[in-house]
């Protein structure tokens, strides 16, 4: 392959430097896989060789979604979006991620070019360097703008299309059977000529092809120097055995056909992507093409996550020891980073990266999960990258395992008695709310609802705590925001407090703070007014985080810091005509809240150490003291 120019380039804080000479490549790539056990395999990625793969059961993956995903209907990426998701991908440990279609735009020329340049550079942290693959036509101007493009990575691979049906060498191509075989030959060819040697051919429309004729035309390219036939199922039209069969078909009837590797690249029109993807490995392919989250042309391609999953999870057993190099961990993060980009969601019941891949929210199965998670999930979600503390959803099916189980979660140690209590309320609210939040179960906890009966759930927030009397705010441009406030305390004093901020609602909030005196951060606000008009009411809502000791505390409480668990928030949230009121009214509302869940945390750790006469160690006795102490 010949020598690349030296030249460096500045991108956004990263100094890359293209070296003279390809620097070697460690050959021992271990695979660290996390499974349900969180054992590693430890296998090692075979060396690679672009027509051959040493180890007989590995299959690489292809990663289309700068590509085909990209050809998304609305999923333009930019050229920056392009590089971070590649950064992602080599992280995830693809072995070639195809960067897009370079003479489709001088844009993505570039992007495709600086990923080349930068991804195609980078050692993984498995001491893999991936593949960067541009695509074209089988046209001589696609293939030297896109070998421009790609030839900057250290292993840099040119994919080139041409139909071979019948449907698209007549209506589309206008070209026939020999036409398409001399193309396809000469592009092999020309790309040798460049000093490209890593040449992927792909005979789209293949599934819909006749088989004689594309066993020919894959035994001309073969011959003419390429090392990877793609075998796409371009419009989703397979069935899984029909792809097993193509597959098998095209490894016994095409000439030259060990000394390359075959590839899927199967579409969703039909739901059978995944499917006829591990067909297709199942048959002798050993190359997956697949994007994240499944995006892709029309209904999408397969989707990197279920390919990789199902021959982690059963490839071993089910598939005679199938396996590839993806280290799972790193998908939930690039799902999100592609789903953001992308714009394109993912719908909440998608396997593996759905906001309800991993959620229980009916009474048996939150049981079966807490006393023994493999009841219900066949991976765990930290094996994928999610944090641990999603599964369990509160709803109208949930039943006492799993409300007392977050209650103790949030720090309430409840009798069965008293959960009973809760539960009855809980089962009320959950009939009129989709959701119930760690926020409404403290809600239904801490409020005391003999003083509450009759009075709405909103209403009774905060009683007993702070009640804000009056407030007097000095701004504008000529002074400093200047807010006093009056409010009521617990012990039913009224007070008086000033507070200056960079605007009104920050003084106000820092008058209010002097009174309450709380361990706690505003983590968000927001204020919107109800319809178009400067008279229009305005929705403030609020939410604020424990800190110091208090935060200590929750942190504590929800699994000692040991997972990424959600941190514990208060929110608050008031309608008025008044921004600076509605949010000194939220404000409190959030701050009132806290107090609640601080008390009744105290109340109920107070009663557990004088019931276990010094049982409690000295540190977690210091804790509870400063805890304590933050409320007065
Ligand atoms: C199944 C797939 O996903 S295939 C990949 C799809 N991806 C893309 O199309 C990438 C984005 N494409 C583009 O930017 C443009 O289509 C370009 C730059 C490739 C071509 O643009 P244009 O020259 O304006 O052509 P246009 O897009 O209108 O039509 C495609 C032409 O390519 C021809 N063509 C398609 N494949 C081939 C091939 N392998 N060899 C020769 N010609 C081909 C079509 O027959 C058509 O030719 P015609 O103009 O003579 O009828
Ligand atoms: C160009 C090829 C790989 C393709 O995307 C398809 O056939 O679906
Ligand atoms: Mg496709």
């Amino acid at each position: 392959m010949a020598m690349q120019p030296k030249c460096s380039l500045q991108a956004g804080s990263r100094r890359v430097v293209v070296p003279t000479s390809r620097p070697k490549v460690k050959p021992t790539h271990v695979v660290r896989f996390q499974t349900l056990n969180g054992s590693e395999t430890g296998r090692k990625r075979p060396e690679y060789v672009a027509n051959r793969i040493s180890d007989p059961n590995y299959v690489r993956v292809l990663d289309t979604t700068l590509r085909d995903g990209e050809q998304s209907p609305g999923a333009t990426l930019t050229a920056r979006e392009k590089l971070e998701i590649a950064r992602q991908l080599s992280q995830l440990g693809v072995d070639v991620i195809e960067a897009g279609f370079p003479v489709s735009s001088p844009a993505d020329f570039e992007a495709v070019k600086q990923i080349a340049i930068e991804v195609g550079n980078e050692v993984q942290e498995d001491g893999y360097v991936p593949v960067i693959c541009g695509m074209g036509r089988t046209v001589f101007k696609d293939l030297e703008r896109t070998w421009e493009a790609v030839r900057h990575a250290q292993r840099p691979r040119v994919h080139m299309v041409l139909a071979t049906s019948e449907i698209h060498m007549q209506h589309k191509l206008h070209m026939t059977r020999d036409q398409v075989i001399e193309n396809a030959v000469a592009a092999c060819k020309h790309l040798q000529s460049m000093g490209c040697y890593d040449i992927e051919f792909c005979a789209e429309d293949a599934s819909r092809s006749d088989p004689a004729f594309l066993y020919e035309v894959l035994g001309a390219v073969i011959a003419a120097g390429a090392t990877t036939l793609n075998i796409p199922d371009t419009v989703g039209w397979s069935m899984p055995h029909e792809y097993s069969a193509l597959i098998a078909g095209i490894k016994a009837n095409t000439k030259g056909v060990d000394g390359v590797v075959l590839s899927t690249h199967c579409h969703d029109d039909l739901g059978l992507a995944t499917a006829n993807s591990l067909a297709g490995v199942l048959a002798g392919a050993r190359q997956i093409e697949c994007c994240v989250n499944g995006i892709g042309e029309r209904a999408g391609n397969a989707s990197l996550e279920q390919v990789v999953m199902a021959m982690a999870l059963r490839g071993e057993e089910t598939m005679g020891g199938l396996w590839n190099g993806i280290r799972p961990v790193h998908i939930y993060p690039a799902s999100r980073m592609v789903s953001s980009y992308s714009g394109m969601i993912v719908q909440p019941h998608m396997a593996i990266v759905g906001a309800n891949a991993f959620s229980h929210e009916s009474g048996m199965h939150q049981d079966g999960i807490l006393k023994h998670r493999e009841t219900y999930q066949i991976m765990t979600p930290e094996s994928v990258g999610l944090p641990k503390d999603t599964s369990i959803v509160l709803g109208k099916l949930s039943g006492r395992k799993a409300v007392s189980s977050r209650l103790e979660q949030l720090g309430f140690g409840l009798s069965a008695e008293e959960v009973n209590d809760v539960f009855k309320r809980f089962k009320a609210l959950a009939d009129k709310k989709k959701n119930v939040t760690d926020d409404d179960l403290m809600d239904l906890v801490t409020l005391d609802h003999e003083e509450c009966q009759g009075l709405e759930q909103e209403e009774c927030l905060g009683h007993g705590q702070w009640e804000l009397g009056y407030i007097q705010v000095v701004h504008g441009t000529m002074n400093v925001p200047t807010s006093a406030v009056t409010l009521k305390g617990p012990d039913g004093v009224t007070s008086v407090a000033q507070g200056v901020g960079t605007g009104p609602v920050d003084a106000t909030f820092k008058a209010i703070d002097s009174l309450v005196k709380l361990e706690a951060q505003l983590v968000d606000y927001s204020a919107q007014s109800l319809w178009d008009g400067s008279q229009a009411p305005v929705t403030a809502r609020v939410a604020i985080q424990p800190t110091g000791a208090l935060g200590e505390l929750a942190k504590q409480l929800r699994g000692g810091g040991s997972v990424e668990a959600k941190p514990l928030q208060f929110s608050g949230q008031d309608l008025d005509e008044d921004i600076v009121v509605c949010s000194a009214r939220a404000y409190l509302t959030a701050l009132n809240k806290m107090i609640g869940w601080v008390n009744a945390v105290n109340r109920k750790r107070g009663a557990a150490s004088s019931s276990s006469a010094g049982s409690a160690g000295k540190e977690e006795q210091q804790q509870q003291d400063k805890a304590h102490m933050a409320v007065r």
